[in-house]
């Protein structure tokens, strides 16, 4: 697939934004905070409806307005699609599919695919199991979009059962120790918890159960793009690490294994028995200790864990091969995404960035920003944009200052 046009009104430096776009490469190039990785967070934000430098929507909207937009026309397969954003400064987002207004922001997920590799992905290895769930969920989601929707009411449980284990912990403290003779009160604060139990077993077992495909699918991928970059190095591997433990048979967190149809209802089960497990812990701490809120993607160099151990340069090729592997995963399911590079080539050595080349050269569409055009590899400097931010009388805005391109044979746009 690929972006054919895109725009942006107040999104971060941008006040007004207009481009049409092709496939094959295009660079963004500026110096250093003029406003180049805010367009690729504005079309990250389409993929994903998240940001990958900020957990809340509210940085993204310019400074001194209280509204953002971004939209973008997305061919994939010959077949276009429009979608657009509004981000609305202490209200709900707005989203829209060709013109037309969605129920819900998360409806345009799927329609544009993206896969960005930038600086902060170094935190996929020495960063917390947060940054690997949230890696997960997002690719999860760009390939079932129904996913969103099951993320959506998995958290929502979750909130509102620890919500109780916190407000109801005195009750159900007393309930733990006294059992069957407990206050009405203790008893009927139990008995909402097992309802509670209930419904994030029944949302949990699903995200785990995608989850866990989604592993499955994606480790060939993953070997494969760090073996390219780094063939001397040792092999590396991904595991999902379940929060089940010993309720969840260890052949569950073998990426080999092949997922079976009734692995949902079976998971269900073993969630409720760790639940019951782990009551007495829950109780007494007030937190949910159970559930892929607390799972983690464990990566593997030989057999020894990357976090913690492997070195700069090794880091540096897992987090890439992590995005290397959903890209040529999301191509395995029949299109390629939207390739992003976020000035990544200064921080590569000469091999794995030619190796990031090959693969970028191939891709239907790939979008680059970098602060010198050096840096980036000559294959892959084609259609090239001038980034720079302007003080004006609106504050400081960013500006595309000129456009230089190397016309293909057919002329190009
Ligand atoms: N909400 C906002 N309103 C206005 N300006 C913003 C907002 N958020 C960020 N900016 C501005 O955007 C600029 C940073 O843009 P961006 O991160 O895209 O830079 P960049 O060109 O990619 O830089 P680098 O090469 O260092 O990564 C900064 O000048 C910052 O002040």
């Amino acid at each position: 697939m690929f972006v054919r046009a895109f725009s942006l009104r107040d999104f971060r430096s941008w006040d007004a934004l207009s481009l049409d776009l092709r496939p094959g490469c295009t660079v963004f190039v500026g110096p250093n905070g003029h406003g180049k990785t805010n367009v690729l967070e504005a079309l990250g934000y389409l993929s994903t409806l998240s940001s990958h430098r900020v957990s809340s929507d509210a940085p993204l909207i310019r400074t001194g307005t209280g509204q953002a937009f971004a939209g973008a026309t997305v061919v994939n397969a010959g077949r276009e699609l429009t979608v657009d954003v509004e981000l609305i400064e202490g209200k709900s987002n707005k989203a829209r599919i060709n013109r037309s207004p969605t129920r819900r922001p998360r409806e345009i997920l799927g329609i544009l695919q993206t896969v960005l590799f930038a600086p902060e992905d170094l935190s996929l290895v020495r960063g917390d199991p947060g940054d690997r769930r949230r890696y997960l969920d997002e690719l999860l989601t760009s390939r079932i979009p129904r996913m969103a929707a099951v993320r959506a009411d998995y958290d929502r449980v979750l909130r509102q059962r620890s919500a109780l284990l916190k407000t109801a912990g005195g009750a159900l403290r007393r309930v733990s120790r006294s059992g069957a003779s407990a206050s009405e009160d203790g008893a009927s604060a139990l008995a909402t918890l097992e309802v509670w139990d209930g419904h994030l077993a029944a949302h949990g077992a699903q995200l785990l159960a995608g989850r866990l495909q989604l592993v499955h699918d994606l480790a060939p991928h993953l070997a494969e793009s760090y073996r390219s970059l780094a063939p001397e190095s040792r092999p590396a591997s991904i595991r999902y690490r379940s929060s089940l433990g010993s309720s969840l048979p260890p052949e569950f967190s073998d990426p080999s294994r092949n997922p079976a149809q009734d692995d949902v209802a079976f998971l269900e089960e073993r969630f409720l028995h760790e639940l019951s497990v782990m009551r007495s812990k829950e109780i007494e701490r007030g937190v949910c200790l159970v559930g892929p809120h607390r799972d983690d993607l464990e990566l593997q160099l030989g057999d020894t864990p990357a976090k913690g151990f492997a070195s700069h340069g090794e880091s540096w090729s897992f987090a890439l091969s992590l995005r290397l592997g959903a890209f040529a995963l999301l191509r395995a399911d029949g299109s390629d995404p939207v390739l992003m590079l976020d000035d990544v080539f200064a921080e590569l050595d000469r091999r794995r960035r030619s190796a990031l080349a090959r693969v970028a050269v191939d891709a239907e569409q790939v979008l680059i920003t970098a602060a010198v055009p050096e840096d980036v590899p000559a294959e892959l400097d084609a259609v090239r944009f001038g980034v720079e931010a302007r003080d004006t009388d609106r504050g400081r805005i960013s500006q595309i200052t000129d456009k230089s391109e190397e016309l293909p044979d057919d002329g190009g746009s």
